[in-house]
């Protein structure tokens, strides 16, 4: 017996999830996949253990992959739970494990479009009272349409980047003009973002109940957000500079497979959408979140709490006949459930700064310092009692670059 033939049922990382990564190996970067504290080199496990298909993981990126689509994944999943279950294959796996201390990962994917949803209803009801007092804090399309916008795929950056805080205009309430400078109030959203794969033809809508075959997959995602920036320029186009600066994810993607036991039913939806949001494909994913800022714990956002499916927002993104492409990306907007320590902004948690929230070593935030270091972890159930892991999204603050162009 190996090591990873007797995993603790406990294991986060064990059969039942084997999530992917791209590792920077001294010979090249290549598709790994995750076991306990170890990456496995696919490529080179796959030629020793003589399957051919494995080239698709020699290369920087799971995007050629990801454009193989479903069947292929299941293929190969398959294929690495036999092949890490079976002691006669032990050879091929051992020498291509690779202790992830020390392996550096690079982004998972050559981001091609990437949309933000906005799926959580406490989130839009406090962002709404926030953002526009004295007016309903939904608006009125929010429970007919999952509301979302176009975000910058470019900026898109793999968990432990840097994040240098952004410069913009802001202008307050009592500002007379418009004044640039770095953003003074620099915030997190702790969000899943859903990794497309396979594609579809322009013309040719997702339909709902076909949505789950075009995910492969889940990453933590955090859409940092300069509130400052955002409150003066979103009028009425959306969010822009506020949000396009930086995007962060982690560097694990967890395929749509190994979640099939954390399908939930969504909140009850009242009014029932239009009939190409209805339907059983429309489930929510039992995934509960958690917020650290510096070392301490600050929100559990739940995912099961999410109004919209992210098969919903598949099939909206799609309606009007936009195609897809490997390595589209969906963000499900910030998570946040009904408690307050269960807000996934920090705009939300310190209430725009009207209760700031204590740290660990007593110091006081509204919102983010230069410095700080956010993480985003998240677990859910996986098969027969097991647990399914994220990793973690992080990444630390640094300043502004200049407070003018
Ligand atoms: O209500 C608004 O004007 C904007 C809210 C957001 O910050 C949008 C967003 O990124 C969506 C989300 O993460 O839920
Ligand atoms: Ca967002
Ligand atoms: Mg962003």
């Amino acid at each position: 017996m190996d090591w990873w033939h007797e995993l603790p049922a406990d294991e986060p990382f064990g059969l039942a999830n084997l999530p992917y990564a791209v590792a920077d190996f001294p010979d090249g970067a290549r598709v790994v996949a995750r076991i306990a504290d170890h990456a496995l080199d696919l490529a080179r496990c796959a030629e020793h253990a003589g399957m051919e298909s494995g080239a698709v993981w020699d290369r920087p990126s799971l995007n050629a992959f990801l454009a193989e689509g479903p069947a292929s994944w299941a293929a190969a999943r398959t294929w690495l739970q036999d092949t890490l279950r079976d002691q006669t294959y032990a050879d091929c796996v051992a020498p291509h494990l690779h202790p992830l201390d020390g392996l550096d990962l690079l982004l998972p994917l050559e981001v091609a479009d990437y949309v933000d949803f906005y799926a959580s209803e406490h989130h839009a009801t406090n962002v709404g009272e926030l953002f526009r007092p004295g007016q309903p804090a939904l608006t009125p399309n929010w429970k007919h349409l999952p509301i979302g916008y176009h975000g910058r795929s470019g900026t898109v950056v793999v968990s432990g980047t840097d994040v240098v805080r952004p410069c913009g205009q802001r202008k307050g309430p009592n500002d007379p003009e418009p004044v640039f400078g770095p953003s003074v109030r620099l915030d997190i959203e702790c969000e899943l973002g859903f990794v497309v794969g396979g594609s579809s033809a322009i013309g040719e809508p997702i339909a709902l109940d076909r949505a789950w075959e075009h995910i492969f997959g889940v990453v933590l995602l955090n859409d940092w957000s300069a509130r400052d920036i955002q409150a003066w320029e979103y009028a009425p186009l959306g969010p822009f500079l506020g949000k396009s600066f930086a995007t962060s994810i982690s560097a694990w993607v967890v395929p749509m497979a190994a979640l099939s036991a954390a399908h939930v039913p969504l909140p009850a939806q009242d009014p029932a959408p239009l009939p190409y949001l209805r339907g059983d494909a429309a489930t929510g994913l039992d995934i509960s979140c958690a917020v650290t800022w510096n070392d301490t714990l600050v929100s559990t956002p739940p995912f099961a709490q999410m109004y919209w499916s992210p098969a919903q927002m598949l099939a909206h993104l799609s309606v009007n006949g936009a195609s897809t492409r490997p390595g589209d990306l969906f963000g499900s907007g910030t998570i946040s459930g009904p408690a307050k320590e269960t807000r996934g902004s920090f705009l939300e948690l310190s209430w725009n700064g009207a209760e700031p929230v204590t740290l660990g070593d007593g110091s006081t935030r509204s919102f983010l310092q230069d410095g700080d270091t956010i993480t985003l972890t998240a677990t859910a159930p996986g098969p027969g009692g097991s647990v399914i892991g994220f990793g973690a999204c992080t990444g630390t603050i640094r300043p502004a670059l200049t407070s003018s162009p």
